[in-house]
């Protein structure tokens, strides 16, 4: 093993972390201490320095390693340069440029960001985290937790997804407000399945192929329990579990313990909410009723199926029954439309997951490609969620403008390698009728003297709110109606400007207000189905909530 794992895993495995080292930051001695080195330098230079030292370097990833470097020397010089500027850093510290930090993660490790799990421990849980908990000076409030087994949409990347963990929990902080002290990242090793990574010399993780599902329930089970009783407060965020396994351990955990699955229901309700707007919109231009929108999805993962339920409650709203929202998607995975006739459905080896979205009405014909597809279902509305770089081509989206006044399109694969779709190409090909979100971000196009601003459809808008409210409520659970109700104070938050615009989702540098809203969104469904402990927020209305969480967030 190399020399790096062993200073990965000494943290936790001899019992004592390594000074100044605490998880994810330093203590909160530190987070007040200049970290000039002499009296006269102010925290405004050591933050204008910054500014100047990243604008001088060259690539995004030298940027990324750059910052991560000062967030765990001084986080609050870290989240200073954020607050001055999401939008901008955004895309270094998070999606895309985060998912080359995660499949680079062994060549540019600088040193331990987080709790490291490795599957040989799995015995030893308890006392690790016991441990691990006694050095802190602070409690966890959130853990993000990956496996690492699909990282965005780059595959299995072993212990390189502790990235995703600190990238979201950094989101945490900068949007949602949560005290930095308080989030612990988290990789649970249980090897990796891609050999180029497991044959890399510098890897840091396991050399051995991943777990397979029965071995890595058995780990989870322990982390979970044992991470549960550790931290009895914390809110835990499942984070980039391949398909199978992070349906598998939501239906286990979710009404056991306070944790939610960002991909399948974080990534539900951002979609949701911003459907809502988009389809407003489209209504109003075609004149075509919402309860007949009709949604294709290309990708039927975790993500696709997550956002397709979390989406048909914008057809209940209408007034549709279960089975006639569910008759408004259109399921596409690699072997092409999901119907009740192909051969994988009738021989039962479909994957589980993907059996509530089957067709009954396609009467023995299949639908191999996504053009066929669009043919026959005619949609309003096209999510991409396959992990397919340009799989939206110019075909089918010249196509869906032919269709529709104002054509849906939500390509929301990452990083960006992997979108289906860019915005230019979108604006081009549909004349600049686009109805357009993307996961990654893309820069406003100027058009026809205007310009346009893409929306970016990608769930960091809600994880934040989702468990800050469930933190502040006290919650005993997260339950599927406090995601739908993340959701819909989502949608309400575009302020004027922003609905005048056509905006689908609220501005980024907004994302504080809105964290807010979509807590106290959170915290009252938590309330109204009798899921919170905090009575102190019992008994408020809207936006006393609202300001109760303003007034809990962490500033720098
Ligand atoms: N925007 C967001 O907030 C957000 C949130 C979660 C996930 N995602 C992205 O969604 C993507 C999928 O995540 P997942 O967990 O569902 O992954 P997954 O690998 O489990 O699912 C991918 C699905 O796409 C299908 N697919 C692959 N290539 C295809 C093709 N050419 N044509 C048709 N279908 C194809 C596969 O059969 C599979 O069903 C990832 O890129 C991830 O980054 C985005
Ligand atoms: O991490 C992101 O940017 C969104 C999402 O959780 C994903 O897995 O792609
Ligand atoms: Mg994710």
């Amino acid at each position: 093993m190399a020399a790096a794992v062993a200073q990965a895993f000494s943290s936790i495995s001899n019992g004592t972390l390594t000074p100044p080292y605490t998880p994810n930051g330093t203590d909160s001695k530190e987070i007040s201490r200049s970290s000039s080195p002499h009296p006269t330098i102010t925290s405004e230079q050591n933050l204008l320095r910054l500014k100047a030292h990243l604008q001088n370097l060259p690539t995004d990833l030298l940027k990324h390693v750059h910052l991560s470097k000062i967030r765990r020397e001084d986080p609050a010089l870290y989240f200073s340069a954020i607050r001055d500027d999401l939008t901008g850093l955004a895309p270094i510290v998070y999606t895309p440029t985060v998912g080359e930090a995660c499949q680079k993660y062994s060549h540019i490790y600088q040193g331990p960001e987080g709790l490291y799990l490795s599957i040989d421990d799995k015995d030893r849980i308890p006392e690790i985290l016991a441990e691990y908990a006694a050095n802190l000076s602070t409690t966890p409030q959130i853990l993000v937790v990956t496996d690492g087994s699909r990282i965005l949409g780059l595959g299995d990347l072993g212990i390189g997804g502790m990235g995703i963990s600190v990238g979201k929990l950094n989101l945490y902080v900068a949007g949602g407000g949560v005290n930095p002290h308080g989030t612990l990242p988290v990789v649970l090793d249980m090897g990796t399945n891609t050999e180029a990574i497991r044959n890399d010399p510098l890897y840091i993780g396991l050399r051995r192929p991943r777990a397979s599902l029965e071995e890595a329930t058995e780990f989870m089970d322990k982390f979970m329990a044992a991470a549960s009783s550790a931290f009895p407060k914390a809110v835990i965020q499942h984070e980039d579990f391949y398909s199978e396994a992070a349906f598998a351990f939501l239906e286990k955990y979710k009404n056991q313990y306070r944790m939610f699955n960002d991909d399948i229901e974080g990534t539900g309700s951002v979609i949701l909410g911003g459907f809502m707007a988009a389809a407003k919109q489209a209504s109003a231009a075609s004149g075509k009723a919402l309860k007949d929108h009709r949604v294709v999805f290309l990708g039927g993962g975790s993500a696709a199926v997550g956002v397709a339920k979390e989406m048909m409650n914008f057809f209940r709203m209408q007034g549709l029954t279960e089975d006639e929202a569910r008759e408004r998607f259109w399921l596409i995975d690699t072997k092409g439309l999901i119907t009740s006739t192909r051969p994988d459905v009738v021989s039962g080896k479909i994957a589980s997951h993907k059996k509530y979205f089957i067709r009954n009405d396609t009467e023995g014909k299949e639908y191999p490609s996504l053009a066929d597809v669009v043919e026959y279902v005619k949609p309003t509305a096209l999510v991409g969620l396959s992990t397919t770089f340009g799989a939206f081509g110019e075909d089918v989206v010249r196509r869906m403008a032919e269709l529709n006044e104002t054509p849906i399109i939500f390509p929301l694969s990452n990083p960006t390698s992997k979108c289906e779709l860019s915005f230019s190409d979108a604006l081009d090909w549909t004349n600049g009728k686009v109805l357009f979100a993307s996961g990654s971000p893309y820069a406003p196009i100027e058009r026809d003297g205007l310009l346009r601003e893409p929306g970016q459809g990608n769930n960091f808008l809600v994880f934040p709110g989702i468990g800050f409210g469930a933190l502040q409520a006290g919650a005993t659970k997260v339950s599927e109606g406090m995601i739908t109700a993340s959701a819909i104070s989502l949608s309400e938050a575009l302020n004027d400007e922003e609905k005048k615009a056509g905006l689908l989702y609220p501005r980024l540098d907004r994302i504080r207000e809105v964290s807010a809203k979509v807590a106290a969104g959170v915290v009252k469904k938590a309330q109204e189905e009798g899921l919170d402990t905090n009575e102190k927020l019992r008994g408020l209305d809207e936006k006393a909530l609202v300001e109760e969480m303003n007034k809990a967030q962490w500033w720098p």
